[in-house]
């Protein structure tokens, strides 16, 4: 007898005293002996295991320590494999220790969900008395998983995950979908006092160290409360002189995933000399801060304490945090190297011309850096020190509201097994992605290994940059689509770091929002912006590079009137770049911002080059071109008492570059 219901197939059940079997069908005799008391079946060798259990112990080979023991005069450096597990954990408890109780917890390796024999653990500085039950219980960490793991555990236990169609794994980040820049905070001591950047236009909120202890205690303990912890060990900087390891301690596969994804991941052979971390994140983020404790504005925190080398999240679960707060972190690190940090993307020619591209976010320095002709350095955090370039990341963070596979092909098709996809809505059944749909938020994203990309640079190094190329993606449609700039001009744009977004898309037309960030991150830099700005022009004359400011933005009128550049044309724009004969046209000079544009650019029609032509209303023009002009001159006051570099001359000359009117 079958049933149909709702729509679903299925042969009606037996009942328990096996009424309907007896009655229909004959009873199926198991282990009957047939003739010679052999059991034939058709379907190949048998499997080799005897239970269940045995069969499933058969799938999985226990991984072996890939390197072989260094030290070949046997008795002496060799560390057994035993000794090695017993200083990760050793390491991993110290991390994880109450440093108030000066006790780590007690940790096991691997998932709590698998009984696995397998129980090493470690307890850092055991207490004499153990005197709260949190001494008590057991801590699993999950070490450095694969992707393929990391997927298992965030479908099994982290609602809003899925696999889409492309093999992707799609997460939610919660009610923050972007960074809460008003809500990090860096410890002000005697040392950060002097050297970092504080006060207004800076992006460093000051906390004192008590309240750090206080936060990283609720964050420390909130991970131990729970069954597992995620532990990724991996670094930042491809430069191998100037590498630093971080570790990220995490209570989503999600945030350990995009980790992997965005940091530098370790060989088996490095990772097994780690050691101890330069820099520790503490991921909290499902878990607020308490708005008792001093300085807490909100329920999110996000906290840097550089002498500790430390960071603690609470209250946010957007991954950005983790990526952008290394980079902080970086930010004040390298300088101190003599090497600059750059917000900027970075690929290089077959014949080894790397290019920069400084933007703020969703000005193309992700989009223009994947370049098919091109190798791909990185799409968004760089050092350049004596020896030229270096990514700072392991992976790529691409917009994805509107991507498409025709304009975007090489980040389309990284988005596939492996990649974590934030916040995107997808098709319940096949799982095909909307890219177009901005129900969760505006700000999707995909993060994905630098070799997802197909003509990735690696290692992810390069030599001196031949262009520096200033992204704005300018909603008020004034500035040339490209201008050729002088050093100082390139100074006065790198320090102003000017884009216009449009505030809210849905209800009717907005006015373009002018936003001015600092070496186009102000966000992430500790130091004054002076320091990169003089950083970037000594290397910048050093290495005869030239400066370029190309807007991605809006054409023939403001956001509302005119339409936004063809991806195409900038991209033919960024070729002419490249390729160096924009470097041999023909220039005009502008009135009131005073920039070079070529007459002629191959590929592109001429009469969007001079914005003037594309405009209709040409009054509405130079009003629009004076109102930009004049918040261009307003946002730079701050910075006219800064001296930049030794040379005086060098710091009127970029005072000059400003617009003119
Ligand atoms: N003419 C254009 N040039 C560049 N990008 C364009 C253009 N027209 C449309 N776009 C779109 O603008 C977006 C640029 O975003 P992109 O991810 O490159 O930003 P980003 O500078 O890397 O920002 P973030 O630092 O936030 O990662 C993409 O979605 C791209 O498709
Ligand atoms: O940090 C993020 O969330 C994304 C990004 O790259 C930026 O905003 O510059
Ligand atoms: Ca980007
Ligand atoms: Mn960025």
């Amino acid at each position: 007898m079958a049933g149909i219901e709702n729509g679903e197939f299925s042969f009606a059940s037996t009942n328990a005293k096996g009424g309907t079997a007896r009655s229909g069908l004959a009873r199926i005799q198991t282990n009957q002996k047939k003739n010679n008391g052999i059991c034939h079946d058709d379907s190949g060798p048998p499997v080799k295991a005897q239970t269940i259990d045995e069969l499933h112990s058969l799938q999985k080979k226990r991984s072996t320590p890939t390197t072989p023991i260094k030290g070949t005069q046997g008795a002496f450096s060799p560390m057994s494999e035993e000794e090695r597990q017993k200083q990760q954990l050793q390491s991993i408890s110290a991390s994880l220790a109450s440093l108030t109780r000066e006790t780590g917890p007690k940790l096991v390796k691997g998932d709590p969900a698998k009984k696995s024999g397998h129980v090493v653990h470690h307890h850092y500085h055991t207490p004499t008395i153990c005197v709260s039950d949190s001494s008590l219980k057991f801590t699993h960490f999950l070490y450095n998983l694969s992707p393929a793991e990391l997927y298992e555990q965030a479908i099994k236990y982290e609602k809003g995950s899925f696999i889409t169609a492309s093999g992707a794994l799609a997460t939610l980040s919660g009610a923050k979908t972007g960074r809460s820049p008003r809500d990090k905070r860096v410890v002000k001591d005697e040392t950060t006092a002097e050297e970092l950047w504080w006060g207004k236009g800076s992006p460093n909120i000051e906390m004192d160290e008590h309240t750090f202890m206080v936060n990283r205690e609720r964050a420390v303990d909130y991970l131990n409360s729970l069954d597992k912890v995620f532990v990724n060990d991996q670094f930042l900087n491809w430069d191998p002189v100037h590498r630093i390891k971080v570790r990220i301690v995490s209570a989503r596969a999600y945030h350990s995933l995009f980790m992997h994804n965005m940091c530098i991941r370790p060989t088996p052979e490095e990772l097994e000399d780690f050691g101890t971390p330069d820099f520790t994140i503490y991921n909290a983020g499902q878990f607020p801060c308490n708005r008792y404790t001093h300085y807490m504005t909100s329920s999110t925190s996000i906290d840097v304490h550089l002498a500790r080398k430390e960071m603690v999240i609470l209250g946010t679960q957007y991954a950005g945090e983790m990526k952008k707060g290394l980079f902080s972190v970086m930010h004040y690190l390298m300088p101190k190297r003599e090497i600059l940090s750059l917000h900027s993307g970075c690929n290089m020619g077959k014949d080894g011309d790397v290019a920069l591209f400084f933007g703020l976010s969703g000005t193309g320095k992700t989009t223009l850096s994947t370049d098919h002709n091109r190798f791909l350095i990185g799409d968004d955090e760089h050092c350049w020190s004596e020896n030229g370039v270096s990514n700072i990341e392991g992976g790529c963070y691409a917009k994805c509201i509107d991507l498409s596979g025709e304009k975007e092909p090489d980040i389309w098709n990284a988005i596939k097994f492996g990649t974590v996809l934030e916040n995107v809505v997808f098709e319940e059944h096949t799982r095909e992605v909307d890219y177009s749909d901005k129900s969760v938020t505006e700000n999707t994203r995909a993060a994905y290994p630098i070799e997802y990309i197909p003509n990735a640079k690696l290692p992810c190094v390069g030599p001196h940059p031949k262009n520096v190329i200033l992204l704005a993606c300018d909603a008020f449609g004034v500035l040339p689509p490209v201008s050729k700039l002088s050093l100082a001009q390139t100074m006065y744009h790198f320090i102003s770091g000017y884009t216009a977004l449009v505030a809210g898309t849905e209800d009717g037309i907005k006015e373009p929002q002018a936003t001015f960030s600092a070496c186009f991150g102000a966000a992430f830099i500790m130091l004054h912006p002076t320091k990169y700005a003089a950083m970037l022009a000594a290397k910048m004359q050093k290495h005869g590079a030239t400066g370029w400011l190309v807007n991605t933005g809006w054409s023939g009128g403001s956001y509302g009137s005119g339409s936004r550049i063809k991806l195409a044309y900038t991209r033919k724009i960024i070729d002419a770049i490249h390729s160096g004969s924009l470097l041999q046209a023909n220039f005009v000079k502008t009135d009131v911002f005073g920039l070079e544009i070529p007459t002629e650019v191959e590929g592109v029609p001429s009469d969007i080059l001079d914005p003037i032509n594309a405009w209709s209303d040409k009054k509405a023009y130079k009003d629009t071109r004076l109102k930009l002009a004049g918040l261009f001159k307003k946002n730079f006051e701050v910075f006219a008492n800064y001296k930049i570099g030794e040379d005086n001359s060098l710091q009127e000359e970029i005072l000059a570059a400003g617009p003119n009117f």
